[in-house]
């Protein structure tokens, strides 16, 4: 009871149905405003019957705005108010997903990027930017179910001013963990906030230990990026790259809950059009593809003669023998095709030298009727036989095609040679005999995209002009400027697949972007700014690290850089995060931990057991754990183990998953099962990706192995 004689229960119960009225007068206004935008939407269709040209422009752009506001009206229902901020004016500002006006256009709820709203995610108590009480709204659907204040001025207090709830974060972070990320913008911490609405431009470098939100962080920023220069940045688009596919997935849910739709996500091995790669190399075979000197040798493959291509030409002209022995045709190709020419690009040059050559043969031997040199070249273009020469002696090649030329390991050896050491050529020997059959690695994508650059591509005959503003009778259709900004939005959800002028590009887990890949991603982000978010301690990158660094500087060219690190975990249990820590601390120990926030007074396990009873521990641990928490149950193992060990938990439910260490890189399960340990930690690199796996899980780990594995070898049982 407090002094009025009011239970705290029943202050909440008020205070809870106060905010209600609010929030029902905010869904109100929403059903309003979503059977406006679906009215236009059909106006807009209607109008295509008018018929004048201005009329089909305004029409476009009219669904499209119309459409565009309805997709965000239905996609932010869930929690639309999640905050509500009272000021030392007297005045209250509601926050949530999107911003929303009464008919009077007065505000009832701000948009949470908007610069009012800012103060909800940075006020303290020592610093309360004119907030009085910060109020967090927790609700499910329309109904709010609770609401957590933190008293930020206490001298500005109006009386009678009531202060309910606690520990809004803590709670949210103790929920259970669904199949996709979840978002926090209800909860977003100051110096995650101040990492969020860096400026646009330049590039935005943060980091910070496992689990401090990093990926939160960079998600975040992209929909606020959308939202504070929407011209900008939806137009230009934005791309989000991710290491892996089922990180990808992951993620891919935050985003339309932030109300942005409009961002591109990518996983290394879908950055380039046309590949879909999902299978990884072993470490030190990852580690000799990422690096820049594989740019060389695919260059010298990208010059070399196709394997089963002609060696020489023989051609019957006019009763004559012409002759092209292999060492001549070489010399042409090698003169065609200097170094830095694209092979695919300067084909016509090397046909040009092959007419050249004949030409001068046949001035030589003297042919009977010899006809002018114009009409000798097309009396041999018409000719089959030619035809087929030039084709298979210079066909056009895919990078595709002229990878898998490394399989052969002579070509190998021979492209390799003075800039691989042996041991690398070694290394990389049989890498590539899957390509064919299953498709590149992550690895080989990058190469992929390096040898597109190395060869250059056939001219295309022209595209078609796409633009909604048709050019009729050689005149542009005059056009409002909000026309054309809506045209280049609807334009851009049509972006090709090979698109490369994102307005701003996020790099996630950038501590294992490998320099090819660095590469690869800098193509398509030429005329971006950049936000850079990743852990050097997490990397997994065995190669070497000042290549790394150079090829990362190189692909950020000379922008300005702003720096954010990252210091609370929000992830792991104190529990787990201590034991995480103490093994990437036997190998670096200087290094900066961030602190883990929330306590569950469970320890982690380990069991050791003999190899015969492995499967049958494996699926005792993952069954506990399905039975202990609620949400998703991550069963982590070393790469070669993890198809066996799928299929000893074939049966178990679809809540739990059994990925590879380097595919649990930004993942995270309320409980984990760590298979064999020890095999991960093989060297520096394997501890490194140990840490990763060992701070996945919010609530449960268990370590199930058989081998002791704890730095020091000290397992508690
Ligand atoms: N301010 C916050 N409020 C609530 N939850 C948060 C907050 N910040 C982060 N989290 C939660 O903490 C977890 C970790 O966040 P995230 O995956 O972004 O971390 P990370 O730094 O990218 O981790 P890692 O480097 O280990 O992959 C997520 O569940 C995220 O929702």
């Amino acid at each position: 009871m407090n002094e009025a004689g009011v239970s705290e229960t029943t202050v909440l119960q008020q205070e809870i149905a106060l905010e209600q009225e609010h929030v029902d007068r905010v869904y109100t206004r929403l059903a309003e405003l979503r059977r406006d935008a679906s009215r236009a939407e059909r106006e807009g269709y209607r109008m295509s019957g008018v018929g004048t040209f201005g009329s089909l422009v305004e029409r476009d752009a009219m669904v499209f705005h119309a459409a565009r506001r309805r997709h965000a009206l239905d996609a932010e229902h869930e929690g639309l108010v999640f905050g509500r901020l009272d000021r030392d004016t007297g005045a209250t500002h509601y926050v949530g997903r999107m911003g929303i006006r009464d008919e009077s256009a007065q505000p009832l709820v701000v948009d949470w990027r908007a610069p009012a709203a800012a103060a909800f995610y940075r006020a303290t108590p020592a610093e309360p930017l004119g907030v009085v009480r910060r109020r967090m709204i927790q609700s499910r659907r329309e109904r709010v179910t609770g609401i957590s204040d933190d008293l930020l001025d206490p001298e500005a207090a109006p009386p009678g001013m009531r202060v309910v709830g606690d520990g809004a974060l803590l709670a949210g972070l103790s929920r259970a963990t669904g199949p996709g990320m979840r978002d926090i913008v209800a909860t977003i911490q100051r110096e995650q906030d101040e990492a969020i609405r860096s400026p646009a431009a330049g590039v935005t470098i943060v980091t910070g230990g496992p689990g401090t939100g990093k990926t939160a962080v960079a998600l975040h920023r992209a929909a606020y990026l959308l939202y504070s220069d929407r011209n900008r940045f939806a137009g230009g688009g934005v791309l989000v790259v991710g290491p892996s596919g089922v990180f990808v997935d992951y993620i891919s849910t935050v985003l339309p809950s932030l109300g942005e739709d409009t961002a591109t996500l990518r996983s290394l091995g879908t950055l380039v059009a046309g590949y879909r790669a999902e299978r990884v190399d072993s470490g030190p075979v990852a580690a000799v593809k990422g690096s820049l000197r594989m740019r060389r040798v695919l260059e010298r493959a990208s010059h070399d003669a196709p394997p089963d291509g002609p060696t020489e030409l023989r051609l019957l002209y006019q009763g004559s023998l012409l002759r092209l022995e292999a060492a001549e045709l070489d010399r042409i190709r090698h003169r065609a095709l200097p170094r830095g020419a694209r092979r695919n690009e300067v084909r016509g040059n090397g046909f040009d030298a092959v007419f050249d050559a004949l030409w001068a043969q046949a001035q030589r031997l003297k042919v009977r009727n010899l006809p002018e040199k114009p009409e000798f070249e097309s009396e041999l273009a018409d000719r089959g036989d030619f035809r087929a020469f030039l084709k298979a002696w210079w066909p056009r090649l895919t990078p595709m095609r002229v990878l898998r030329w490394l399989a052969t390991p002579e070509r190998l050896r021979a492209y390799a040679n003075g800039i691989l050491s042996r041991d690398e050529i070694a290394t990389l020997q049989g890498s590539f005999d899957a390509l064919a059959d299953s498709g590149p690695t992550i690895a080989d994508v990058a190469l992929l995209d390096e040898l597109d650059e190395l060869m250059g591509r056939p001219r295309q005959p022209a595209k078609r002009n796409r633009s909604p503003f048709h050019v009729r009778d050689g005149v542009h259709e005059v056009s409002t400027y909000a026309d054309r900004q809506a045209a280049a939005r609807a334009q851009q959800v049509q972006r090709d697949d090979d698109y490369r002028e994102y307005a701003h590009v996020v790099v996630d887990e950038a501590q294992d972007v490998s320099p090819l890949q660095w590469r690869m991603i800098g193509r398509r982000g030429q005329y971006a700014s950049w936000t850079i978010v990743g852990d050097p301690a997490q990397t997994a990158w065995p190669g070497d690290q000042a290549e790394l660094d150079r090829a990362r500087d190189r692909a950020l060219g000379s922008r300005r850089r702003h720096t954010f690190a990252l210091t609370t975990n929000y992830r792991n249990s104190a529990e787990i995060f201590a034991v995480a820590a103490s093994v990437i601390r036997s190998v670096m120990p200087d290094l900066p931990l961030p602190a883990a926030v929330r306590s569950t007074g469970v320890d982690p396990l380990d069991v050791v057991t003999d190899a015969a009873s492995l499967p049958d521990a494996i699926r005792e641990a993952a069954q506990k754990q399905l039975a202990e928490v609620a949400g998703t149950v991550g069963v982590i193992t070393p790469a070669e183990r993890r198809a066996e060990v799928a299929g000893w938990l074939a049966e178990l439910p679809g809540r739990l998953q059994v990925v590879s260490a380097l595919q649990a890189k930004g993942m995270e399960y309320d409980a984990v099962v760590l298979v064999e340990p020890a095999e991960i930690a093989v060297d520096r690199a394997g501890v490194r990706t140990l840490y990763v796996a060992l701070s996945r899980a919010t609530q449960r780990l268990t370590c199930v192995g058989t081998h002791d594995w704890r730095p020091g070898g000290a397992s508690a049982g």
